[in-house]
This record gives structure tokens, sequence and C-alpha cells, in this order.
């Protein structure tokens, strides 16, 4: 058990992902796209991890999946269920405890008709039965079982992928980008739908680039910046211009939704490994000193969260 009630259900802690690369005069090089990222969720709990495109929130995903490709070396620890996640154990648990709601229609098997595929990811009950009732749930007409995915409009697509991941009974689901596609009422119904599964106990990672989203439904929200978390806060820190922020960044974020002040966000691009003294944000950052710019902040609790900031109280 843990501060929020709920037990421990995943537990991330310094992972890295570095990509191997040869070129064509065999020279070995790598890039190192995920760094020094720490976070957990609880049962019970729906967890945002928000990042503008590049910042790794895919990767993230997979690296917690077991589904990176042959030239990623992953390091750090990954527990589930307070065990570690070992590459054996996630192959096991892949769709059945774990259970990925896909950013790309593209991992739907394009030869089989989408209701076998919902109902091969049934693990508990009449998979007949689990795959109908999700089908009434996300409003999608039973004869779409029938269809192929080449078929299915982008929207009825990610109905079928969040149907996957709902009958397969799992205990941690991760949403990969789930709400694009989607209509304004499907969006709130698709989001309503993850609060169902961690009200029944289980937990949710949303990642998405959508901050308004992720407000709407997430308890905490990690924002991820080149690579990194720089900060992660309870939901009530994003109330008013966000002055229970830690970071920076996130409150030039928050400044930047149309529902705020709309103020451009400056961008920082995600930098190799060679180029990793202070902190990545330092060049937009107005608080950024000199300290900044040479030493990397360690990623620290900061009252109910945590942040990356040598500034944040
Ligand atoms: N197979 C790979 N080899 C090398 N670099 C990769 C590979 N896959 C991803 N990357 C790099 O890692 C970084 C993060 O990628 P990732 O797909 O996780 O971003 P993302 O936050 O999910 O973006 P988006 O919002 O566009 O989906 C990118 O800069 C990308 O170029
Ligand atoms: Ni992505």
């Amino acid at each position: 058990m843990n501060e929020g009630g709920g037990t421990r259900m995943l537990e991330v802690h310094n992972l890295k992902i570095r990509f191997h690369h040869t070129d064509r005069s065999m020279q070995r090089s790598h890039t190192e796209t995920i760094h020094s990222l720490s976070l957990s969720i609880n049962a019970g709990e729906i967890v945002a991890v928000v990042g503008a495109s590049g910042s790794g929130k895919s990767l993230l995903a997979h690296a917690i999946l077991g589904i990176l490709p042959a030239n990623a070396e992953v390091s750090g620890e990954i527990h589930f269920q307070g065990q570690a996640l070992t590459s054996e154990r996630q192959k096991r648990i892949r769709g059945k405890d774990i259970a990925l709601i896909p950013q790309s229609v593209a991992f739907l098997d394009p030869l089989m008709h989408v209701g076998t595929q919902v109902r091969q990811a049934a693990r508990q009950g009449d998979p007949t039965d689990l795959q109908e009732k999700a089908f009434q749930k996300y409003k999608l007409a039973s004869a779409v079982a029938k269809w192929f995915p080449f078929q299915l409009s982008g929207g009825m697509a990610r109905k079928v992928l969040v149907s996957t991941a709902t009958v397969s009974g799992a205990k941690l689901f991760i949403a990969d980008e789930p709400t694009p596609g989607l209509d304004a009422s499907a969006m709130t119904e698709t989001l309503e739908r993850f609060r169902e599964l961690a009200d029944g106990g289980g937990a949710v990672m949303l990642i998405t680039h959508d901050i308004e989203a992720a407000l709407t439904i997430a308890d905490r929200i990690s924002v991820l910046h080149a690579g990194t978390l720089v900060e992660t806060a309870p939901r009530k820190d994003f109330d008013g211009d966000g002055e229970g922020l830690r970071h920076p960044y996130t409150q030039a974020l928050l400044r930047a939704l149309p529902s705020r002040q709309f103020t451009a966000t400056p961008s920082t691009q995600l930098r190799g490994s060679r180029d990793r003294s202070g902190c990545a944000y330092a060049t937009s950052c107005i608080l950024a000193t000199e300290t900044c710019r040479e030493e990397v902040p360690p990623w620290r609790q900061i009252r109910d969260g945590e942040a990356r900031c040598f500034h944040a109280t």
C-alpha cells in the first residue's frame, strides 16, 4: 500500500533507452532517447504521461511491454505488482496482465475479422459475450465484428483497440494516444472507460500530447521533456495559473493551452547523448542560471509530487 491507498501496480526506476546503430563503414554509435526516468502507478489510478512529439512517450510504453526493436538497449528497473519485470515475464503477461491500447491501428491484424481479434484477447468468461458487450459499450454495430481493419474509420478502429484491451481482464492498461480520430463524445466516452478500469482496481497509463484531455481524467500527470520526466504532479496543481506546479516547462505548457492564456511554449529539441550537460530546458527557461547550464538537476520529491529543477519548491 502507499499514500494513494491503492497497491503499487507499476514502478519504473531510472529507465534508460539507447539505440545502437552501425553505419556503412561499420562504425558503431548510439543515441540515448530516454534517460533517468522514474514513475509509478497505483491500482485505482490514472497517470497521464504528456509530452511533445518525439519526447519519448511511445518508447516508454514499449519498454514496459518489452516490444522495443532489437537495437534498443534498456537499463533501469521496472516492477509490475511488486516483482521485477524481466523480458520472460513481459512476454508471459503481455496482453494478459498488461494491455496496450496502441497508438497505431497497424497493431491490428489486417487479415483477421476485428471481432475475432477482440475475442482472442479475452482471458476470462465467454469471449463472444465479452466482445459483443464491448461493442455495445462503444456503440459499434454488431455487424462490425465481421469487418476487416481496412474497413474501419479511424474512430471505429480506436474503439476496437480499446475493446481488445478491456476484454483482456488486464490490471495495467497502457493507452498510447487513444483519442485522436475520435469526436468529442467518443473521446469523453473513451476517457470515462479508463476511469471505470481504474475504479475497478486497474491502473491506467494514459499517454497523450493532449493536456486538456489528460486534465479531465488523470489523477496525476507526468511531463516528459527531451527523454526524461521534468515533473509529476497531482491534477489539482494544474488549477488556476499553475502556481502549484514545480517545473517552469510544465507551467509554460499550461499557459499555452487555448483554455488558459494561449501563450506559445518555447520548444527544445531532444538532444543526443553527446550533448547532455546541464538541464535540457535551460536554453528556454527564464529561471536558468549558470548551475542549470552545467549540471543536470536531480529528480526529487517536492511536496506531493516530483520534479527535476534546481529552482522548484
Ligand atoms: N527505432 C528507433 N531508433 C532510433 N531512434 C528512435 C527509434 N524509435 C524512436 N526513436 C527516437 O526516439 C524519440 C522518441 O520517440 P517516441 O516514438 O517515443 O516519441 P513520442 O513521444 O511517442 O512521439 P509522438 O507523440 O510523435 O508519438 C524520437 O526522437 C525518435 O526519433
Ligand atoms: Ni508516440
